[in-house]
């Protein structure tokens, strides 16, 4: 649904080049969610921005839904644009508008009839669950309510793709979570492809199947998000997976563990429905292996539940590997740290 070839970006200040984009090269099956994720200045908006060409990028190719947008007319290009709706950290709202008003504004760029625009505007308004709201203006509402009639102006012209500039960064942490389940069902809803920007691994954790790591304007990991967080391989992606995980905690318990003379400290990873099965019990029963847990998480990755446990093993050294085997062999990723 979008390709990206090749995307360099440099912009000009003054007299001097200030390259934000190297060469990005990705792809956005249809209805997938996919995000990206880096730290300030790493070169995020710059990467949405060119998708839609608010932002042209310098060298390389931007294809969405089939169509070379790099390659249009600016009419042309005013066209396709209706297939990419966006929403902004800010909202970006006519604050001297009202929420419908607000809605109906691109149904009335786009020349849709009047009397089809206040049918439209109700529908939306009841997606986004803002159909109380329809005649307050933006001063009046939250920050998630504010979002959610971005989201709704966004979607007024039945979007393609859904494109999200830190949409939930200005949100506190519940807000952020409805604003994200919101865009998790119209994603379902309407099968809608969705890309977006954030600097929080919460956002990915929580709604994206994909996720590309930027830094200093390149890809520097890229995957289905349950690869990417689990088995980290970039030293940034490493510190974004930090920010949702235990790692302090971690560190400490392994040190212990060290401390007390035991090295057997393994980390066992359970994803999918065998999250909530006893398997290193079965497992220990057999090889008759003693264990201590160290530290235990289970969570869920979109709709994946995945659970670590780091646990410290006792018994002999031949017990340990037969235990190690065992849960290798049902299919658990096992690191001895
Ligand atoms: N309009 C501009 N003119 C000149 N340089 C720019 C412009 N926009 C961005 N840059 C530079 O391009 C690089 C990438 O910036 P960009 O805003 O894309 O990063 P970002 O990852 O979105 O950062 P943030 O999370 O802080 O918004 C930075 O070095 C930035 O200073």
């Amino acid at each position: 649904m979008i390709r990206l070839n090749e995307i360099t970006k440099t912009y000009t200040v003054g007299k001097k080049a200030v390259p934000a984009l190297h060469g990005i090269s990705l792809t956005v099956a249809q209805g997938e969610i996919f995000g990206v994720i880096g730290h300030s200045g790493a070169g995020k908006s710059t990467l949405i921005r060119c998708i839609n060409l608010l932002e042209r990028p310098t060298t390389g190719k931007v294809h969405v839904d089939g169509v070379e947008l790099s390659a249009l007319s600016d009419k042309q290009l005013q066209e396709e644009r209706r297939k990419i709706g966006m929403i902004f950290q800010h909202f970006n709202l006519l604050s001297s508008a009202t929420v419908a008003k607000n809605v109906a504004f691109p149904l009335e760029l786009a020349g849709v009839p009047k009397e089809a625009i206040g049918q439209r505007v109700k529908e939306l308004l009841e997606l986004v669950g803002l159909e109380e709201h329809a005649s307050k203006y933006p001063a009046q509402l939250s920050g998630g309510q504010k979002q959610r009639v971005g989201i709704a102006r966004a979607l007024a012209n039945n979007p393609k793709v859904l494109l999200c500039d830190e949409a939930t960064s200005a949100l506190d942490p519940q807000t952020t979570n409805s604003i994200l389940a919101l865009l998790s069902d119209i994603n379902r809803k309407l099968g809608l492809t969705i890309m977006l920007i954030t600097h929080e691994m919460h956002v990915i954790r929580t709604i994206c199947d994909k996720v590309a790591v930027i830094d200093g304007g390149r890809i520097v990991e890229e995957g289905p998000v349950t690869e990417v967080f689990l088995k980290p391989q970039h030293a940034t992606t490493r510190e974004f997976v930090e920010q949702v995980s235990d790692s302090q905690e971690l560190k400490e318990a392994i040190r212990h563990g060290k401390a007390s003379g035991q090295h057997r400290i393994v980390r066992i990873t359970y994803l999918g429905e065998t999250t909530y099965e006893p398997v290193l019990y079965e497992v220990t029963r057999q090889t008759g292996t003693p264990f201590a847990i160290l530290q235990g998480t289970i969570s869920r990755m979109k709709d994946t539940p995945y659970g670590q446990l780091t646990v410290q093993f006792g018994g002999s050294e031949a017990d340990v590997a037969r235990t190690l085997d065992s849960l290798k062999d049902r299919g658990f990723d096992v690191e001895v740290l």
